[in-house]
This record gives structure tokens, sequence and C-alpha cells, in this order.
């Protein structure tokens, strides 16, 4: 079969990105400046806060929104450049979007849903069916064809939207929050046709979400904005690794602290250090997962040298555990069993005493390296 329906002639002769942008979005007070480049074949995950800028990126991508300042360059071709007064509309870009909740057309059936796509960039109509037939095929709905949006469920939804984003060989595929309408067991099966249809694609992807899993299950690099600009890039072992922000701390579920260290003692206030099994001199960042403190209801005896009075500020069930969020010299969460949390009595506002050894905590050095 063939999907290859618009082939650009620069393509053939790209080395290199296949995306290639610095988005610079102004609205209002708002600046986004990231800068973004994608290899064939690649997926990158934009993860970020609320009002980070990940829908402005998204849809200065699509051409949605025009850029202030940058470029934008996918598969060879200048798609925006305002120094140069370039500027290529949404129906002319060789891109595919998935959008959180799918957008499919309601009154079109599954197959023509499809179809719609190469229709537009010029496909015979029987040939367009064919092709989207095949997609059909491919996503394991051949049987539902004829079916119109409201006859699907939301994970057979979100794989047609995904056949009708491919179905144009895009050379960039844009996924906005492709699970999030999808329950927890639909979201599961669904990530892992998502994985695998990603695989196959052989243009760029960009994946915009808020969650971690989905990030680490499906992309190859993250790339982590606040206040529109890059805190943090790289693959997810790096990033979980060391965490150099708050926010990617608690995405990748690790409480972290930024301090001043000498030797194996980090001052992380003015007067709260902890003790850490790696010596450094200067500026660290400490992290350790929830999973490493340990809470008691005394001073806890023969204990680690990393202990100190804290107060219960919230507890929530997280998996088979309990989070349990601590104010004191520094916040923290902790997870405990749901056993050792009734044995200690634990409510918001007990005082408790929390634990760290040295050995489970990871100091590594805040400037970038
Ligand atoms: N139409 C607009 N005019 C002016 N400012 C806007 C407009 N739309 C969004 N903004 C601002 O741009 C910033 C980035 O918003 P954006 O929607 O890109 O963030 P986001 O990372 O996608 O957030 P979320 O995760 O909540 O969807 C925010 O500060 C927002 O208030």
């Amino acid at each position: 079969m063939t999907t290859d329906v618009t082939v650009h002639p620069a393509e053939r002769h790209l080395t290199g990105p296949l995306l290639d942008a610095r988005l610079v979005v102004e609205r209002g007070t708002f600046r986004l400046d990231l800068p973004l480049t994608i290899n064939p074949g690649e997926v990158v995950a934009l993860l970020g806060p609320n009002g980070a800028g990940k829908s402005t990126a998204l849809r200065a991508l699509a051409g949605l929104l025009s850029l202030s300042a940058g470029h934008l360059t996918l598969a060879g071709r200048e798609l925006d450049n305002p120094s140069r007064r370039t500027w290529t509309p949404t129906e002319q870009r060789r891109i595919g979007v998935v959008f959180q909740d799918y957008l499919l057309f309601p009154h079109l059936s599954a197959l023509d849903n499809i179809a719609f796509g190469p229709r537009r960039r010029g496909v015979n109509r029987q040939q367009a069916r064919r092709q989207a037939a095949d997609w059909l095929e491919r996503m394991g709905l051949a049987e539902h064809a004829r079916r119109k949006p409201r006859q699907l469920s939301g994970g057979q939804a979100q794989r047609i939207a995904l056949a009708r984003a491919l179905a144009v060989d895009p050379a960039l595929l844009l996924l906005d929050e492709p699970l999030a309408a999808l329950d927890a067991r639909t979201r599961l099966d669904t990530r892992a046709q998502l994985q695998q249809h990603l695989a196959a694609h052989r243009g760029a992807t960009l994946l915009v979400t808020h969650d971690p899993l989905d990030a680490l299950v499906l992309a190859d690099r993250l790339v982590i904005i606040e206040h529109g600009q890059v805190v943090q890039e790289g693959d997810a072992a790096t990033i979980t690794a060391q965490p150099r922000t708050d926010y990617v701390a608690r995405l990748v579920g690790l409480n972290l602290y930024r301090g001043r260290a000498s030797g194996h003692t980090v001052l992380l206030t003015d007067t709260f250090r902890l003790t850490t099994a790696e010596q450094h001199d200067g500026d660290v960042f400490v992290a350790f997962p929830p999973s490493a403190v340990a809470l008691h209801p005394n001073h806890p005896d023969g204990s680690p040298r990393n202990s100190w009075p804290a107060t219960i500020t919230g507890i929530q069930p997280n998996g088979d555990n309990l989070r349990v969020q601590l104010a004191g010299p520094i916040d923290l969460a902790a997870d405990i069993t749901p056993l050792a949390a009734a044995q200690l009595h634990l409510v918001p506002g007990q005082r408790v005493w929390a634990a760290v050894k040295a050995t489970e905590t990871r100091a590594y050095p805040a400037a970038p390296q």
C-alpha cells in the first residue's frame, strides 16, 4: 500500500533534523522562546506545568499562531520566518494533529474521517478510501469502517484520530494530550498501540502531555518548559536521575533541594544540613525519593544522621501506598505503607520525625554540565 501522498522533493536530500525551529511567540505579557529540533523517526515529549506554553508551541507549529521571531523549517522547507516574511497556512503544512478530544467529524464515518486528509491533498476518492481502509486494518478497526464517531468508544475514536493524522504521511505528527480523555484501563492498551504506531512513523513526532508515564513510555527525548523557556532536556533516564527544577522533580517523583555542599554535608537553609553519600563543594542539588523517607513518632534511636522533626500537612493515596506531605525545615514527601500509617496513627497536623539515610540521597552539581 502507499500512504506516501506528499513526499516533498527537498526531503529526499535531507540530512539532519526534520524539524528545525526556534519558536518565539508573544501573547500579551507571555513570551515563548523554544528552540526545538526533531530527527526523522524521533518522538519528543513536550512537558511543562499549566501555562508553560505547550499549547502555544503546538499552535505555532500547526500554523494557528504566527511566530513573532525565530524560524520554523520542516523537511527542508521554511514554513514561518517573520524576518523574511515567510508564512505557510495550516493546510499547506505537512503536519498531522491528534487533539486531546479527537475532534473527528461527527457526520462522517470512521473511513471517511481518515480519507478526508488524503482527499484534501488531491488524492482521488477511490484511492483515498483505499488508503483509509488500509489504516483501519492496521488499527484493528476494519469492522468499524461505517460507524460514526458517536458509535465508537474513546479508545477507538483515539485510534481513528491517529489514523486520520497519519494518513497524510505527515513530516511532523503533533499529539496533544492524546490519552488524556481515556479511562485508566483503555489508556494502558491505547498507549501500547500508540507506541507501536509511533515506532513505525518515519516523520518527526511531538507529544504534548502532562503525564510523565506517557512521556517515559512514548518519547525518545523529553523537553521540559516553564514560563516559556526550556528548563531541562534529555532522555528520561538522565532527567529522572538529575532533575533541575521543582516541577521536574515532582514529575519524576523525587524530593529535590538546592544547597551548598562542603564534603558530605549540604547546607539547605541557614541552619538545616543534610548528610549525603557523595562529596561535593559548591552549589548542588540533593534528591531522594519519597520511599526513602522513614517516619517515626519520636526521635529515632541509633538513627541515620539525617533526622528532623516535621509536621504532616496532607496524606493522599499513591498506588498501593500513602503519600504523606510534611512541612518543617524543608518541605518533604514521604511514601509509607497503609499498615505503617495505621500503626503511627498518622493524621494531618501531627508532629513526627522524618529520617533519610545518606546513602539514599543523590547530590549533583547545580551548574548544568
Ligand atoms: N489568547 C491569548 N492571549 C494572551 N495570552 C494567552 C492567550 N492564550 C494563552 N495565553 C497565555 O500564554 C501562556 C501560555 O499558555 P499555553 O496555553 O500555551 O500554556 P500550556 O502550557 O499549554 O498550559 P496548559 O497545560 O494549562 O494547557 C499563558 O500564560 C496564557 O495565559
